[in-house]
Formats: structure tokens, C-alpha cells, sequence
């Protein structure tokens, strides 16, 4: 059965969506996992299914998979991948995104940069989620890492404090780490000035990315509870930059950059496993 893709990227964090929201196919995770495969698949580092949205106030139910076919409940530069290409499609400048996470308000300015209101983090550290009462700020793991929920589970490490970790090296056990019932994104984060930082983020389920907007977000919020940044703070990442501000008035983070589509496509599923 062959069926319409869009191929789509957030600073060259990679998407294949596909639209459901009048037919489904059959896309088991085994077949996501497949059609995400860089070198036997279409490739990419999450798979974004559309469906049609049941909560009232949505535009569109959003679901993501990770490249190893694992689902997500948020992924940042998805949903302003997601928003755009609502507009491309007649939508409206402020589409409302239903996801596993709760429904995300975007906006979309006149040169094409989206912002989305990613809503407030989760802080207890039954909602990152760890493994026993801990301080999401300071976890007992070696290079004092912070924790923080933005609907996925987020570990930060600020590299002052441990100098020698490695994304590629370091992140794979990381992600695993028992504290971590549900695995986690390992973001490695350099503090620039009070208001930028650079990161890298090990991403659970796709391995390293070349940006995340979940990541940006859960990093300066923990920064700025570290007291190192300002509230609002540019991230640059290997892809490119988000500029994010954890919002004081009601405690929501707005994660404001570029959203591209790349090709559109058709692949035949039955060359893949189901
Ligand atoms: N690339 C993403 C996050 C995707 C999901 C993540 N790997 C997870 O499993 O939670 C982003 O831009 O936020």
C-alpha cells in the first residue's frame, strides 16, 4: 500500500509525517522503526502521526515515535513542524496541537517562525518520572545533573561540572540509568552568559540529534533554577538556535524557531515489516 509522507525538519531535528486524519494505515512500531531506518527506511529521528483531534479547541491529535518506534508524548520541534504545516495547508496563524502532553497554542509570524507554548514543566520527580523521592534539582548521579518533565523526561548536565562527558560516549548509559524508569533525554549543556547556552541532547528512543526543542526548554528551566541564566535565553544547538522563555506570569515555556519541510513523498508499506 503506498502512502503520502511529509519530510520535515526543526534545525535539522528530522520528521517523516504522515496524515491520518482521514485514513489510517497500518503503522505498527516495528514498521516506524523501519521507515525510520537512515539506510533501509525514509530516515529520520522521530515519525509524527496526525489524527483527527477529540478535544474541543484542537486543530489536529498529534502522536510521536521515536526512530526506535518507542511513542513520546512531546517532541518541541515536531509541534512547530506540525503548526507550519497546518498553515500550509490553509490553517490558521494559531493552530492548537492536541498531544499525549496536553494541547500546545502555536503561532505562527508573518516570516514563518513558530513559536508554541509548550505549557509548564513538570518538576516532582514522579513526573520526570524518577525512580524514588529525589530532588529534581540536584540528582545523585555522578556530575550533579538537574531533572525536568516538558511532557518527556529530561536530565541535564552542566559540563563546568563535569568536563570529561561525552554525548555519543556518555549518553547511551545515561539514558538508561536506573533513576530513569522510562529512559530520558541527556541533554550536555555549556552555559555561554546569562542569556545563552549551548547544548547537546543524547535523545531517548533516536540517540543524538542535531537539536531539541523538548531539550532547549527542560534545560533552561533547569538552569534557571540553578540560578545560571536569565528566563529568557537563546540555546544553540549543532542544527541551529531556539531563543526559549520560561514565562514568570503563569510559569509556561515558549519555545520560539524555524520549522522547514523538506520534500513530500510516497513509500509503499508493504516493504516493511508490520
Ligand atoms: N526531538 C524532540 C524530542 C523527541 C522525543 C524524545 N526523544 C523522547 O523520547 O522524549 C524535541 O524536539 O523535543
Amino acid at each position: 500500500m503506498m502512502i503520502p509522507f511529509y519530510k520535515m525538519h526543526g534545525l535539522g531535528n528530522d520528521f517523516v509525517v504522515v496524515d491520518e486524519r482521514t485514513e489510517r494505515f497500518d503503522l505498527t512500531p516495528a514498521r516506524i522503526a523501519a521507515l525510520s531506518d537512515r539506510h533501509r527506511g525514509i530516515g529520520c529521528d522521530q515519525f509524527v502521526i496526525l489524527r483527527p483531534a477529540c478535544q474541543t479547541g484542537a486543530d489536529v491529535f498529534v502522536r510521536f515515535f521515536n526512530a526506535d518506534g518507542s511513542e513520546s508524548a512531546a517532541c518541541g520541534n515536531a509541534s512547530r513542524c506540525v503548526a507550519a504545516l497546518l498553515r500550509q495547508q490553509g490553517g490558521s496563524t494559531a493552530p492548537v496541537l492536541q498531544t499525549r502532553a496536553g494541547l500546545l497554542a502555536a503561532r505562527i509570524d508573518a516570516a514563518g517562525e513558530v513559536t508554541v507554548d509548550m505549557g509548564p514543566p513538570a518538576l516532582g520527580w514522579r513526573d520526570v518520572p524518577l525512580a524514588r523521592d529525589i530532588d529534581t534539582l540536584h540528582l545523585p548521579i555522578e556530575g550533579d545533573p538537574a531533572a525536568a518533565s516538558m511532557g518527556n523526561p529530561h536530565v541535564t548536565f552542566f559540563l563546568a561540572d563535569v568536563p570529561g562527558l561525552d554525548p555519543r560516549e556518555d549518553g547511551p548509559m545515561l539514558e538508561r540509568h536506573p533513576l530513569f524508569p522510562e529512559r530520558a533525554n541527556v541533554g550536555f549543556a555549556r552555559i555561554l552568559s546569562r542569556g545563552a547556552l549551548r547544548l547537546r541532547v543524547w535523545e531517548r528512543g533516536s540517540g543524538l540529534t542535531l537539536a531539541c526543542g523538548s531539550g532547549a526548554c527542560a534545560t533552561v528551566v533547569n538552569a534557571v533554577r540553578r540560578g545560571l541564566v536569565d528566563r529568557t535565553c537563546r540555546v544553540d544547538m549543532d542544527g541551529g538556535s531556539l531563543s526559549i522563555t520560561w514565562r514568570e506570569a503563569d510559569g509556561h515555556v515558549l519555545m520560539t524557531g524555524p520549522a522547514v519541510t523538506s520534500f513530500v513523498g510516497t513509500v509503499d508499506l508493504d516493504g516493511y515489516p508490520s
